[in-house]
């Protein structure tokens, strides 16, 4: 269970300052797909950055199984982050002169050795769908659905319990977004718990909770 508790979040500048999230409170359970909806600059990827532990709140807490993440230091919180959270980036973060297999892979490789490693994430980029023949391709030869199909793999690959996902369906069409949304539906049946940002409405269809943010506030849908 990740506990956030009033969480907020601002940033200081020459300018003053800018408040993005406000006393923000929320349970999320265990094996659940939490849908999280906002228009464009809402704040959506800076609360995940802030429950995903990669951005410090300006006050309020985030606990996993009551683990205050932000009390850890930096290494401790850096390997907590690898062991249980998956984070698809909205901009996929791949490095463009490795090949896809290597993507996978990479943010492991001082963890773990390769010939480990390669198994994993050829296993977990067939069951995401992704033809062998792309294996040792480039990033920027893949298509966008098979861009978000990469991420989810390669989020994946520590066995997070949670994964943490940013607009994973963003610029796809329909067709492309109900099949990846159709992908995240059969890890959520294996018990992953799924936190979900997006601008698409319909992209929700599937979670078990849909909340919105605005105004620096998360408002139940469902
Ligand atoms: N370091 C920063 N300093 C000041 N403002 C920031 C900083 N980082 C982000 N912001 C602002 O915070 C707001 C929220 O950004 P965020 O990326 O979380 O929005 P979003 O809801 O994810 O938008 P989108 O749907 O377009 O991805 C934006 O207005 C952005 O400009």
């Amino acid at each position: 269970m990740i506990e956030i508790r009033n969480l907020s979040k601002s940033f200081t500048h020459s300018t003053g300052q800018i408040d993005i999230l406000h006393n923000i409170s929320l349970t999320i359970e265990k094996g659940q797909w939490y849908t999280i909806l906002g228009p464009s600059g809402a704040g959506k990827t800076i609360f995940l950055g802030c429950i995903a532990g990669l951005l410090p709140p300006t006050t309020g807490e985030v606990l996993y199984d009551d683990i205050e993440l932000y009390q850890l230091s930096d290494k401790a919180r850096g390997n907590y982050r690898r062991k249980h959270i998956g984070f698809v980036y909205q901009n996929f973060k791949f490095l463009p002169h490795y090949s896809i297999v290597d993507n996978v892979i990479l943010p492991f490789i001082h963890d773990e050795p390769k010939k480990t490693l390669y198994p994993k994430a050829i296993t977990l980029l067939e069951q995401v769908g992704i033809h062998p023949e792309l294996f040792e391709r480039f990033p920027e030869d893949l298509s966008s659905e098979e861009k978000h199909r990469v991420a989810i793999a390669r989020a994946l690959l520590g066995n997070p319990s949670i994964l943490i996902c940013d607009e994973p369906t963003g610029n796809l069409n329909a067709e492309s977004r109900n099949e990846l949304l159709n992908l995240l539906s059969f890890y959520r049946a294996q018990g992953q718990t799924i936190i979900m940002v997006t601008r698409d409405e319909e992209a929700a269809r599937l979670s078990d909770y849909t909340y919105k943010l605005i105004d620096k506030q998360l408002i139940k849908l469902k």
